[in-house]
């Protein structure tokens, strides 16, 4: 029996190290085991694996290596693995989080592939949300512009229109008695008050006629937003938009310039907090490049597997 380690400072012996860090193994390969079984069990998708992986190269998935992660995939067998490794040109030996960024785009192509070949493509709602400057407008504008098969949903608002941006395209523009009307007459499918000052609403009825019409629909909202819209339509994908860096986060807060040092100092607090609900999300995106981001986006919308939920 060793003893219990009470003084932190003194350096622990030998065996009670040795015993950690073989206890430290088994729970990290009992977590990674956990997470294989939940892929092969259809219990989640393999690309919230990988964008986790990405996330956190360190984490429980980001250590997985890229040949067990592929083999936990149902219908891909030892042949399958190697074949589309050696197609994708990745070495059998990297681990999800250490994968080169032109490597993890070309094993998420892989993988959306044969997520949408695999069955029936169903038409999606998918909500985008993510901290304050992060890009969520230029990247939805992006795919507004370049994919003009997704619906974007025009939101409905109290705040007034900044120079430049026009009502029923970028936002309809209400007074507080009219979001109280559409509120009251069900109109709306979720609403939030937004930083502490306006009113911001999905309306209900374009949403449902473009699904219907067989069109995919992107809601660009807040966290508040994406949770309503996850208790009112469960089967939405939703996706958190991340910043490369925190400190890239404040440089783009920053040269924005459309707030106060103050208000951006607040919304940097929320920032911090809204980045701590990302798990909640079924896919996590990486806004380093608008393009880059905008396609993942859109990929995303055309994957079959139900989301899992934390
Ligand atoms: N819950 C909810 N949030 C929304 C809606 N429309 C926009 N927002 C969010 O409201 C926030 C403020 O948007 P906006 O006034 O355009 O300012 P900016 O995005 O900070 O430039 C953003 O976080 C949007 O994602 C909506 O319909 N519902
Ligand atoms: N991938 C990117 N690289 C560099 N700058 C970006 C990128 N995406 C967005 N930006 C810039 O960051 C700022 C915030 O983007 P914005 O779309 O307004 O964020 P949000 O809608 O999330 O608040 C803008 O000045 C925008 O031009």
């Amino acid at each position: 029996m060793s003893e219990p380690r009470t003084a932190s400072l003194r350096p622990a012996p030998p065996e009670v190290d040795r015993r950690a860090a073989s206890q430290a193994a088994v729970a990290a390969r009992r977590a990674r085991a956990a997470v294989k079984a939940a892929i092969a069990a259809h219990e989640v998708s393999p690309l919230t694996v990988l964008d986790k992986a990405t996330a956190e190269p360190e984490g429980v998935e980001g250590r997985l290596r890229v040949t067990e992660f592929l083999l936990s995939v149902p219908a891909i067998g030892t042949t399958k693995m190697k074949d589309a490794l050696e197609r994708l040109a990745i070495s059998p030996a990297k681990r999800l989080g250490g994968l080169g960024r032109h490597q993890r785009l070309r094993l998420r192509e892989f993988l959306i592939e044969r997520e949408s070949r695999s069955g029936r493509q169903k038409n999606q709602l998918v909500v985008l949300a993510g901290p304050t400057a992060v890009g969520k407008g230029t990247v939805s504008t992006y795919i507004r512009e370049n994919y003009p098969d997704v619906l974007l949903s025009v939101s409905a608002t109290t705040r007034a229109p900044r120079p430049g941006e026009v009502d029923g395209v970028n936002y309809y523009f209400v007074d507080d008695a009219e979001f109280d009307r559409m509120i009251a007459d069900g109109e709306l499918l979720e609403w939030a008050t937004v930083h502490n000052a306006s009113r911001y609403g999905t309306p209900r009825t374009p949403i449902e006629r473009a699904l219907e019409a067989g069109r995919s629909v992107l809601l660009e909202i807040d966290l508040q937003g994406a949770r309503s819209v996850r208790a009112a339509m469960p089967e939405a994908r939703l996706i958190f938009l991340l910043p490369p860096t925190w400190e890239e986060l404040v440089r783009r807060l920053i040269g924005r310039g459309t707030e106060s040092a103050a208000e951006q100092q607040r919304r940097l607090e929320t920032a911090k907090i809204e980045l701590a609900a990302q798990d909640e999300f079924d896919h996590r995106v990486v806004n380093t490049d608008v393009a880059e981001a905008a396609r993942e986006v859109v990929d995303l919308m055309k994957i079959r597997t139900a989301p899992s939920r934390p």
